[in-house]
């Protein structure tokens, strides 16, 4: 500590050792070493707490000390003698060979300016009439700040929607049991007007989260690398507005849904339910207020979507659409009819592994006669059937029909479309996919921050079984005049004949 005359500026100069110093001998620091983290962040907040303690403690004296000093006219040279490692240093009892702070004082004329840390080095210009009461206070804001940072506090501190987006990746929502819990996650305590929304949520609101989260655990989703909201506060929760889709994945099942939402969910522009409400065909008496309280908030210029495979082949749901909003873009993925059926069954087998052989369901007369069209999995590929209902209530312009072979062979291409549909800007591109070769499918590149990659679930991209040939090409033959007509009224040859 040098002190170089009075009404000059304080330098305390901290040199802060590793910290073992820190824990010497402690039982809290052998745990944290071994990597508990919070042990560890209050360990550091004690240590700070303590070195800035006794700084403070230091200061105050030493600006009591200069003011003595001062009335009884004590020059610089008598001053200097409590420099560090003199015996009146040693005898302040924040001194310890061991600590792991030096404090140097140096007195310069009258900077007046309170400078933060830097290299852990803090000047502090105090001027003449500087009293013990500022130095305090500023000790006390010093020591709030770390008390908050180190202890943790600072983690939920409110974030912009971006930077939550950013944080968890604007990739953050793929997982969907978390995108749920979020959307119906009561506001935190001090948010006003907690109490009013809480009792405000209805039974068909509690309803509807069983619904949601029963969907969620039927939906496969990204299960690698889906980061949990644990800690943070919903703070971007409460910006924006619920509104009704502008645009709806209608179909098909099985046809590469789940990984068209996903893909464009990353698109810092749209924000999308992450559950299938399936308003338009089970839901709708439940109204459209219902609908609109299960979309995320949007910002100005951010989109509203959802998905639900079922609304394509749902009669009333084109009418109902169009009653919330003609407008609304409706976008089809389409796939191969007979594998598609084969996916389809895959996944009911998976469920109900009784389920008799494919040919035996696909086939009518015990799998001699013909293709029986009433099989779900079957009536489902009549694209052209389907889309016929459709184009009753919305013209060929408002639909997208993405090709769901192509999904999986040129995300970023298809994705290209999708975004000029949309309106979008081309932000989704090529350098956010890779060729996962274990699933067989692209997968999500890792976002900043986050240490994994993202694929779809088990439940996407399943083997499936083996099917004898003779049947698959029965289902060629029958599907073949309902391709050519789609490929008619959509514009688009698919290629799957
Ligand atoms: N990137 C990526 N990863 C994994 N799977 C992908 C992907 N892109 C498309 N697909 C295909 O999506 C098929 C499932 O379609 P859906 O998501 O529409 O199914 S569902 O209707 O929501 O159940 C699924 O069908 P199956 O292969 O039969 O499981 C996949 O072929």
């Amino acid at each position: 500590m040098k002190l170089q005359g009075k009404s000059e500026s304080l330098d305390v100069n901290m040199e802060m050792k590793p910290s073992t110093h820190l824990c010497e001998g402690s039982r809290t620091c052998n745990q944290s070493t071994k990597g508990d983290k919070n042990s560890q962040r209050s360990h550091v907040g004690r240590g700070a707490m303590r070195i800035f303690l006794c700084v403070g403690w230091r200061l105050v004296r030493r600006v009591d000390q200069g003011a003595n000093e001062e009335r009884r006219g004590v020059n610089t040279s008598e001053r200097t003698s409590a420099l560090p490692g003199s015996a009146s240093y040693r005898s302040d009892p924040c001194w310890r060979k061991k600590h792991v702070v030096k404090v140097s004082v140096i007195w310069r004329p009258a900077g007046d300016q309170l400078m933060g840390c830097g290299g852990c080095r803090v000047r502090l210009n105090f001027g003449k009439v500087l009293s013990k009461v500022s130095v305090f206070l500023t000790m006390v804001l010093i020591f709030t700040y770390f008390f908050y940072c180190l202890t943790g506090l600072c983690d939920s501190a409110p974030r912009t929607l971006y930077s939550q987006q950013g944080a968890n990746g604007g990739y953050d929502n793929v997982d969907d049991r978390s995108q749920v819990l979020v959307d119906f996650r009561p506001p935190p305590p001090h948010h006003p007007g907690a109490q009013r929304q809480l009792h405000k949520r209805t039974a068909s609101a509690d309803a509807l989260q069983v619904d949601a989260e029963q969907q969620q655990q039927q939906q496969q989703q990204y299960e690698q690398g889906s980061e949990k909201e644990t800690n943070s506060i919903p703070v971007s929760n409460t910006y924006g507005t619920k509104k009704l889709p502008n645009a709806v994945i209608i179909g098909v099942k099985k046809g590469g849904t789940r990984a068209l939402l996903e893909f464009l969910r990353i698109h810092p522009d749209v924000r999308a339910f992450g559950a299938e409400p399936h308003f338009f065909d089970r839901f709708y008496d439940r109204g459209l207020e219902w609908y609109r309280n299960l979309m995320p908030r949007t910002l100005d210029g951010q989109i509203t979507m959802e998905k639900t495979p079922s609304y394509f082949v749902t009669k009333e749901a084109p009418s109902r659409l169009c009653t919330m909003n003609c407008r609304t873009k409706l976008i089809v993925v389409v796939r191969d009819p007979v594998t598609r059926a084969v996916s389809d069954y895959t996944q009911t087998l998976t469920k109900n592994p009784g389920l008799p052989s494919f040919q035996s369901l696909a086939l009518k007369n015990s799998s001699t006669g013909p293709v029986d069209s009433t099989w779900s999995a079957v009536r489902i590929g009549l694209y052209a059937k389907h889309l016929e209902n459709w184009l009753q209530y919305f013209p060929l312009s408002h639909f997208l029909f993405v090709s769901g072979e192509r999904l999986v062979s040129d995300p970023a291409g298809e994705m290209g479309r999708v975004q000029d549909f949309l309106g979008l800007k081309r932000v989704i591109s090529d350098k956010h996919f890779y060729f996962n070769q274990t699933k067989g499918f692209p997968c999500l590149k890792k976002p900043e921050g986050s240490s994994r990659p993202r694929c779809l679930g088990k439940s996407k991209g399943r083997p499936h079984p083996q099917i004898p040939s003779e049947v698959l090409q029965r289902l060629r033959d029958f599907y073949r005049p309902f391709n050519q007509r789609f490929y008619q009224m959509s514009g688009q040859d698919f290629g799957w004949d």
